[in-house]
């Protein structure tokens, strides 16, 4: 079975590699990410996951799996800030808080499509305006949900977690091993 990482996220790909698995090809898949009026935030990264599946073209042979990552603080959805400003509003409401980073996995075959959803608690400690002023300058906020990267300089926000690690950077590895196996989708040889 050939495995279509449909992602164009460079730690999706690094996430995969530490399972071994190596993907057969990359397929970026372009999606209206809007979220719909009053949809909620389990809701929306469950369908962007299965539209970022349904979007790609897919042989007899291949597997292909696509994943949704989103930052939620109460009912608001924070997506990929727009810009600066954007990411320090997000920032400014992270802060000193919990909030809940959703990824979503979806794997499509011959089979139909999974998926499953992995749901992590992440604390914030409360941020200065130097804190933020000097995240906004490093650029690591740019194409992250929620406006932050855990395994960057964002770490440095964040004292504690509950639930998934690699789920916050992208890519949940004990989810996504258990549905690629499902779908017959095997590391080819020992790493
Ligand atoms: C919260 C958080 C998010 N992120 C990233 C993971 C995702 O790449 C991104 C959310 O955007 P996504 O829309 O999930 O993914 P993407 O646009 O990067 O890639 P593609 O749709 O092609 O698969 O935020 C981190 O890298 N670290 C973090 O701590």
């Amino acid at each position: 079975m050939k495995l279509i990482l449909g992602s164009a996220s460079p730690r999706r790909r690094e996430l995969l590699d530490q399972l071994g698995l190596v993907p057969d090809a990359v397929r970026a898949p372009d999606i209206d990410e809007t979220p719909r009026k009053n949809e909620r935030p389990r809701d929306y990264v469950a369908r962007m996951a299965r539209e970022k599946a349904m979007a790609l073209d897919l042989a007899a042979d291949e597997v292909i799996l696509c994943a949704d990552t989103t930052v939620t603080c109460g009912r608001r959805i924070l997506g990929k800030p727009e810009d600066a400003a954007e990411a320090a509003e997000f920032l400014f409401m992270l802060s000193g808080r919990r909030h809940h980073v959703l990824t979503a996995v979806a794997v499509r075959g011959a089979f139909g499509i999974r998926e499953r959803l992995v749901d992590t608690v992440v604390k914030f400690r409360p941020l200065s305006n130097e804190d933020v002023n000097a995240y906004l300058a490093s650029g690591e906020w740019q194409g992250k949900a929620g406006g932050y990267a855990i395994q960057g300089l964002g770490g440095a926000f964040i004292p504690w977690i509950q639930g998934s690690y690699t789920g916050v950077v992208g890519l949940p590895l004990a989810e996504t091993a258990t549905l690629l196996t499902s779908a017959g989708v095997t590391a080819k040889e020992a790493v």
